[in-house]
């Protein structure tokens, strides 16, 4: 193996990684896939090797003050320890926010990273996060080509309609537009479709991407033609520390008659809200869900957050024409067996009714009846990373070539 592929995805409460060799087809091969998850509150560092092994665990005490640097120093020192015999060939980025301009992967410069920073007040958990590292590179490494993928480019293929808010079209002209997230674990998932049900790829599908950020998509055809996020990571589901969809009036009510400033009012929306404001205990799915039998805030936290998702899939239902599929993924999606049930349990009106066992064993297939069907897929969205990666150096190749 000549050199190997590096992707970062920073999320929310996450910094996840995993090694490649690009050579291998048709997929680059996963080398080592890891993450520091819990960032803010109970970090762990975890490292898997290709066959499952695991390579590094470590914990800290007291993490409120572990941020995505100290997650990011702590990975780095690790791969450095560990990189004997792999060459470094590339480093690829999930970004959160591409705005209008970046509908595809490219190849970052310190101009496109200038471009990319004013779209940070769009996703302030995220675009920061995304983008240091690199800048760091760029400036560290600058033989090794960094590569930006983008969350929102999977969504540019939604209908205009889908991507509008009802607001001046001079706000929408400049900008002001329903992009959407998450954009590269539903194209992994859009990618797989056909390897569970070769129906599903040409069907009517629905993704339910539940991590500490959250979002649903509608896939037609395996194309994105309406999801819950919209302008900014903000809208649309409640999320681990995220209000997701509120009344606009909200925002007024907090500056004028709460007196907060913008910057209050923002830390609220996006850091105390969500499972973590309507609880008061946690954004951790795995600790409510460990008080919510005795802890009446934690099941209301909860409740919330199934209520919301269960009414918007309806509204995606509507946006589809029906239902082929629902597929769950993400922290949340992939391991909270009571999640999914509850959601579920919501639905049987279209159709789809939870085979209880296959739920409660992470089965791939949760439901009974032939169709509408749903399912468990793990996401992996430094995958998509790894494929667009070789996208962009082959086209880069072949423009210096030609
Ligand atoms: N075994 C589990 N059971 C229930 N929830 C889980 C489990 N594992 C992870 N989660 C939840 O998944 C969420 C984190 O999801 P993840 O997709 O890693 O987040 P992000 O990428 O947005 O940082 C947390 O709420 C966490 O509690
Ligand atoms: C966009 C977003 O919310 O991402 P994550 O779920 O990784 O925090
Ligand atoms: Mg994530």
């Amino acid at each position: 193996m000549s050199s190997v592929f590096v992707v970062l995805n920073a999320g929310s409460s996450s910094l996840k990684f995993q090694i490649f060799d690009p050579s291998s087809s048709p997929d680059p091969k996963v080398i080592y896939r890891g993450m520091v998850e819990g960032i803010g509150a109970s970090p762990h560092f975890l490292v898997k090797d290709c066959g499952g092994t695991v390579v590094a665990d470590k914990t800290w005490k007291g993490g409120e003050t572990f941020g995505h640097e100290e997650a990011l120093i702590e990975l780095v020192a690790w791969m450095q320890a560990h990189r004997a015999g792999y060459k470094l060939g590339a480093v690829g980025h999930r970004v959160v926010h591409g705005g209008k301009s970046f509908d595809g992967p490219v190849l970052a410069t310190e101009a496109i990273l200038e471009e990319l920073e004013k779209l940070n007040p769009l996703a302030p958990l995220h675009q920061p996060h995304n983008l240091k590292p690199i800048r760091i590179l760029l400036r560290r490494t600058p033989d090794i080509p960094q590569i930006a993928c983008f969350d929102t480019a999977f969504h540019r293929s939604q209908p205009e309609i889908a991507q509008l808010f009802a607001i001046p079209h001079e706000m929408t002209e400049n900008g002001v537009l329903r992009y959407g997230f998450h954009g590269l674990s539903y194209d992994y998932i859009a990618s797989v479709l056909a390897d569970y049900d070769p129906g599903l790829q040409a069907g009517r599908v629905i993704v339910a991407h539940l991590g500490n950020g959250a979002s649903l998509c509608a896939l037609k055809n395996g194309k994105s033609i309406a999801t819950t996020m919209g302008f900014s990571a903000l809208d649309g589901l409640p999320m681990g520390t995220r209000c997701g969809a509120i009344d606009a009036g909200i925002v007024f009510y907090m500056l004028r008659e709460m007196k907060l400033s913008a910057n209050d009012a923002e830390r609220i929306l996006y850091t105390k809200s969500g499972l973590l404001g309507v609880s008061g205990i946690s954004n951790d799915m795995r600790t409510l869900r460990s008080l919510a039998p005795a802890n009446r805030d934690a099941k209301r936290a909860i409740d919330l957050f199934v209520y919301r998702i269960t009414r918007e899939i309806g509204s995606l239902i509507a946006a589809l024409g029906g239902i082929d599929g629902l597929v769950f993924t993400a922290g949340i999606g992939e391991n909270d067996a009571e999640t999914r049930a509850a959601v579920l349990a919501g639905l049987t009106w279209a159709g789809l009714g939870m085979d209880d066992a296959a739920n409660r064993s992470n089965a791939s297939l949760i439901t009974t009846g032939s169709a509408p069907t749903a399912w468990i897929i793990p996401t992996n969205e430094e995958l998509v990373v790894a494929r667009q990666m070789r996208q962009v150096l082959s086209a880069t190749r072949h423009r210096l070539a030609s």
